[in-house]
C-alpha cells in the first residue's frame, strides 16, 4: 500500500488569449499549490481490475472518475498488465475550482509510477497527464508555475513567498466547459500578467501580490452565478480585503501576509458561513505522503 497526497491548486492570475480550433481556450496563468489535500491510497490487484473506494458523495466511482482514467493511461503507456486498488480520501470540494480531481489524476499518475517501480520521469508522467485533463501536467509537479497552451505547457516558478489563503466554499457545483464557452471576444486579452506576479513571488513582495491577483473568468462566473458575486461582496465587506475566484470557479480566496491576519478573517467569516479553510502556498511540495 502507497500514499500519494494530491494538493488543491489557485489560480493566481488567469489570462485567456482566444478561442483555439480545437474548442479549448489558449490561456496564461499562475498557477498556486495550496496546503488542503485529499489522499490517494493505492495497491496492486492480480485480477487486473482497477477498482476505486472512495467515501466522498457527488463523484462517480466508474471510468468517469478522472483517477480511473489515470490507471488507463498509466497502463496503456507502460504496457503494464496488472490491476490496482485505488482509495480516495476526499478533502478537495469538488467541481471548485480547485483541481481536485486532476491533482487526484496526477497524484495516482506519479503513485502507480513508484508502486510499479517504472521510473518514468516527472517529464514522461506530465505528458501521460495531459491526456487526462488540461489541469493534470500542473497537479503532476504542483508548486508554482506558469501554465500556458491549453494549460499543459509549464514554466516552473521557484520562489519562497509563503502566504496564507483563505477558501470560502460557496457549496455549489460549476462547469468548467460552461464558462470557457459562455467568454465573449472583450474577455479575451492580448497582454498577460503572469511575468508581473512572476516577479513579486520571487521578490516576496506580498503587498503587491493580492492587487495583481486576476482571473478573466471571473466576469462569465458571477453574470451566470449571481449568488457567488454577492457572496464576494459580503466577504469583502466582512473581511475587508480583496476577494478572488479560483479557475472557474465557484471558490473564492483572499490572501493575508500574516498567519495573525488570516486567523482575523477567519473567525469574521466562520461568524456567518461554514466552508471556509485556512490554508497557505505550499511551494515544494513533497512527492509522496
Ligand atoms: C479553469 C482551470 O481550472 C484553470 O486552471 C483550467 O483551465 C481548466 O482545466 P481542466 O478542468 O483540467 O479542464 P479540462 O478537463 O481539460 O477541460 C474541461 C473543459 O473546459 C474547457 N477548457 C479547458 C481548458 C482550456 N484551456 N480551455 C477550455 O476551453 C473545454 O470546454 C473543456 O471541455
Ligand atoms: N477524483 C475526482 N474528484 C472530484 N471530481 C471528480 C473526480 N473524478 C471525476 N470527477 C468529476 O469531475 C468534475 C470536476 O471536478 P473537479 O473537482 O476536478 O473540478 P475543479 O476543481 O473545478 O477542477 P478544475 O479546477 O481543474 O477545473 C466533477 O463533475 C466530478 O464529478
Amino acid at each position: 500500500m502507497l500514499l500519494e497526497r494530491a494538493y488543491a491548486k489557485i489560480n493566481l492570475t488567469l489570462d485567456v488569449l482566444g478561442r483555439r480550433p480545437d474548442g479549448y481556450h489558449e490561456v496564461d496563468m499562475v498557477m498556486q499549490s495550496i496546503d488542503l489535500s485529499d489522499l490517494v491510497w493505492l495497491d496492486k490487484r492480480y485480477d487486473g481490475r482497477i477498482v476505486l473506494e472512495t467515501s466522498a458523495a457527488h463523484i462517480p466511482t466508474d471510468d468517469r472518475n478522472l483517477c480511473v482514467q489515470a490507471a488507463k493511461v498509466f497502463f496503456r503507456h507502460t504496457g503494464i498488465q496488472s490491476g490496482v486498488h485505488i482509495n480516495l480520501e476526499k478533502n478537495i470540494p469538488v467541481a471548485a475550482g480547485l483541481a481536485g480531481g486532476s491533482s487526484d489524476a496526477a497524484a495516482v499518475l506519479r503513485g502507480l509510477n513508484r508502486l510499479f517501480g517504472t521510473e518514468r520521469s516527472l517529464g514522461e508522467i506530465a505528458e501521460m497527464a495531459a491526456e487526462i485533463g488540461s489541469d493534470v501536467p500542473f497537479c503532476v509537479y504542483g508548486g508554482t508555475a506558469i501554465a500556458q497552451g491549453r494549460g499543459e505547457r509549464l514554466t516552473h516558478i521557484p520562489h519562497q513567498c509563503q502566504m496564507q489563503v483563505l477558501l470560502i466554499h460557496p457549496r455549489m457545483f460549476v462547469s468548467t466547459g460552461e464558462i470557457y464557452q459562455a467568454l465573449e471576444p472583450g474577455d479575451f486579452v492580448s497582454h498577460t500578467t503572469s511575468l508581473v506576479m512572476k516577479e513579486a513571488l520571487q521578490k516576496q513582495d506580498v503587498d503587491a501580490i493580492p492587487k495583481l491577483v486576476a482571473n478573466r473568468l471571473q466576469r462569465v462566473t458571477f453574470s451566470l452565478y449571481p449568488e457567488v458575486a454577492q457572496l464576494a461582496d459580503k466577504v469583502e465587506t466582512v473581511t475587508r480585503t480583496r476577494v478572488h475566484m479560483s479557475g472557474s470557479g465557484p471558490t473564492l480566496f483572499c490572501l493575508a501576509p500574516t498567519v495573525q491576519q488570516a486567523n482575523r478573517m477567519y473567525n469574521a467569516l466562520r461568524g456567518i458561513m461554514r466552508d471556509v479553510y485556512m490554508t497557505h502556498f505550499v511551494t515544494n511540495p513533497p512527492v509522496g505522503g
